[in-house]
C-alpha cells in the first residue's frame, strides 16, 4: 500500500535477543495482507538460520547475514532495498505492498532508520512507517538494567508489543509496563497474545494513514498531555505509590507500613534510562520557514547524535493551511513533506515530539523559543544566535 507519492512504507522489527522477533514475523506473515511484502532478515553469526525459522511461503525474504544491520551489513541493507526498488522497476519483481526488516538482537534501531530515512535515493521511494519492538515480559525489565541497545529499541519504538506475557507474573508485567512507559510514554503498547499483534496492522505505525494518504500525526502525538505531565513529575520525586497500612504492593513486594517510591522498582538502578527523555513542544503561531530550518540545522548540527528521534507538524507563515512534516533520527531528517491540509482542521497547532539522549528539554525550549521569537529575558534571542550559535547556554560543539 504506497502512499500519494509512490513510496513504499518501511517497518523494522527490534527486539532484544530471544524476545520473540521472528516469533512474531512468522504470525504476521500469515496475515493476507503480507501477500505483497518483502522480508529482510539481518542475522548476526556465521551461519543464517532465521531464515529457516521463517515462513518460507513468501518468497521475498531476502537474508542478510553475517554482521548486524545497524554497523557491518548496513550498507547491504541499502543495497538490498536498491534492488528491491530495481525488481519493481524492471517488472522483475511486483509491486511490493510493504516492506518489513528485521534486526538483530542486539541492532541500535536509529542507523536502520537512518538507511530508509536517510538515504537520498532510497528515501523517495521508501518511507519509514515505524519501529515495533518486541519486548520479553518475563526478561524485559533485567534486560533493560543491564543492556542500553534494550533501552534504545524502547525508546525509538512506535509500538511495543509484549511477548510471552503468560509466562509472566503479573507483578513484573506491571512493574515492566510502568518502566516502558516512563521509557516512551508515546508507543502503542500491544500484548503479543492477542490477534492484533499477529496482523499486518500492527506494521501501520502510522508516519502516515494509507487510507487517509496523510500522516497519522495524531497518533504519533498522541498522550501529549499526559506525556509532558509525566516528564515534569519525572525526577521530582513525584511519580510515587502510596500504600495504605498492610496494604501489599504489586511492584515492590513491600507490605506493612505507609511508603512510597518510584514507578520502577526502588532498587532498580535506572542507570540507561534516566538519560533517555521524551517531551513535547507545542506553539501556536505560524513559524517563519527560514527560522524553522535554522533551529533544525543548529540543533542536528550540534546536538544531533542525542536526538534519538524527531517528528513535527509545522504550520509556517507561507501556508499555514498546509503543514510541514518533519521526520528525523539523529542528524538524518527525511525530506520534508507539505501535506495537503491538517489531519485535524480544528487544531492547527506546531507541534514537535523528540526522544533525545542526554540532552536537557530546557536546551531544545531554549533554541526554539530564540527562533520563534519567544526569547526569554536573558536568554540570547535569533540575532544573537545568527551570529553566534554558540549563545545557547550549554552548547557544545
Ligand atoms: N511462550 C511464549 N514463547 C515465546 C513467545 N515469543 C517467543 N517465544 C519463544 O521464545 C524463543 C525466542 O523466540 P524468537 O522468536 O526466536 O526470538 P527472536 O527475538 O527472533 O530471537 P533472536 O533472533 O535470537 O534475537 C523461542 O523459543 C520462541 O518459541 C511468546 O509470546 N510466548
Amino acid at each position: 500500500m504506497s502512499d500519494n507519492n509512490g513510496r513504499i512504507p518501511v517497518s523494522i522489527i527490534t527486539g532484544f535477543l530471544g524476545a520473540g522477533k521472528s516469533t512474531l514475523l512468522n504470525r504476521i506473515l500469515k496475515d493476507k495482507a503480507m501477500k505483497d511484502a518483502a522480508v529482510i532478515i539481518n542475522e548476526f553469526g556465521e551461519v543464517g538460520i532465521d531464515h529457516m525459522l521463517v515462513d518460507a511461503s513468501n518468497d521475498s525474504i531476502v537474508e542478510l547475514a553475517d554482521g548486524c544491520l545497524c554497523c557491518t551489513v548496513r550498507g547491504e541493507l541499502v543495497d538490498t532495498l536498491a534492488e528491491l526498488l530495481d525488481g519493481m522497476q524492471t517488472g522483475k519483481l511486483k509491486p511490493l505492498s510493504r516492506v518489513v526488516i528485521e534486526t538483530t538482537g542486539l541492532a541500535d534501531p536509529a542507523p536502520v532508520m537512518q538507511s530508509v530515512i536517510g538515504h537520498p535515493a532510497l528515501s523517495q521511494s521508501f518511507d519509514l512507517d515505524g519501529v515495533i519492538t518486541v519486548v520479553d515480559t518475563v526478561h524485559g525489565l533485567l534486560t533493560l538494567d543491564t543492556y542500553p541497545e534494550a533501552v534504545r529499541q524502547v525508546a525509538v519504538a512506535d509500538r511495543l508489543i509484549l511477548s510471552k506475557t503468560k509466562l509472566a507474573d503479573p507483578a513484573t508485567a506491571t512493574a515492566l509496563l510502568a518502566r516502558l512507559h516512563a521509557l516512551n510514554p508515546r508507543a502503542i503498547v500491544t500484548d503479543g497474545d492477542t490477534p492484533e499483534a499477529g496482523s499486518a496492522a500492527v506494521l501501520a505505525n502510522g508516519l502516515y494513514d494509507p487510507t487517509s494518504k496523510i500522516p497519522d500525526v495524531d497518533r504519533w502525538l498522541k498522550d501529549e498531555a499526559r506525556a509532558d505531565h509525566d516528564h515534569h513529575h519525572h525526577g521530582h520525586g513525584d511519580d510515587r505509590h502510596h500504600h495504605a497500612e498492610g496494604e501489599h504492593c504489586a511492584i515492590c513486594g513491600h507490605e506493612g507500613r505507609d511508603h512510597e517510591h518510584h514507578a520502577q522498582h526502588p532498587h532498580d538502578v535506572n542507570r540507561h534510562d534516566e538519560r533517555i527523555r521524551s517531551y513535547s513542544i507545542v506553539h501556536d503561531q505560524p513559524i517563519d520557514p527560514m527560522a524553522l530550518e535554522m533551529f533544525i540545522d543548529i540543533l542536528r548540527s550540534n546536538q544531533g547524535e542525542k536526538l534519538l528521534r524527531m517528528k513535527a507538524v509545522v504550520a509556517l507563515t507561507d501556508r499555514p493551511d498546509r503543514p510541514m512534516v518533519l521526520h528525523g533520527v539523529q542528524s538524518i531528517f527525511h525530506p520534508p513533506v507539505r501535506l495537503a491540509a491538517w489531519p485535524d482542521p480544528k487544531d492547527r497547532r506546531t507541534r514537535l515530539v523528540l526522544i533525545t539522549r542526554d540532552l536537557e528539554e530546557s536546551y531544545v525550549r531554549e533554541l526554539f523559543d530564540a527562533f520563534t521569537g519567544r526569547p526569554q529575558v536573558d536568554r540570547p534571542d535569533r540575532a544573537a544566535l545568527e551570529d553566534n550559535p554558540l549563545a545557547i547556554p550549554g552548547m557544545k560543539i
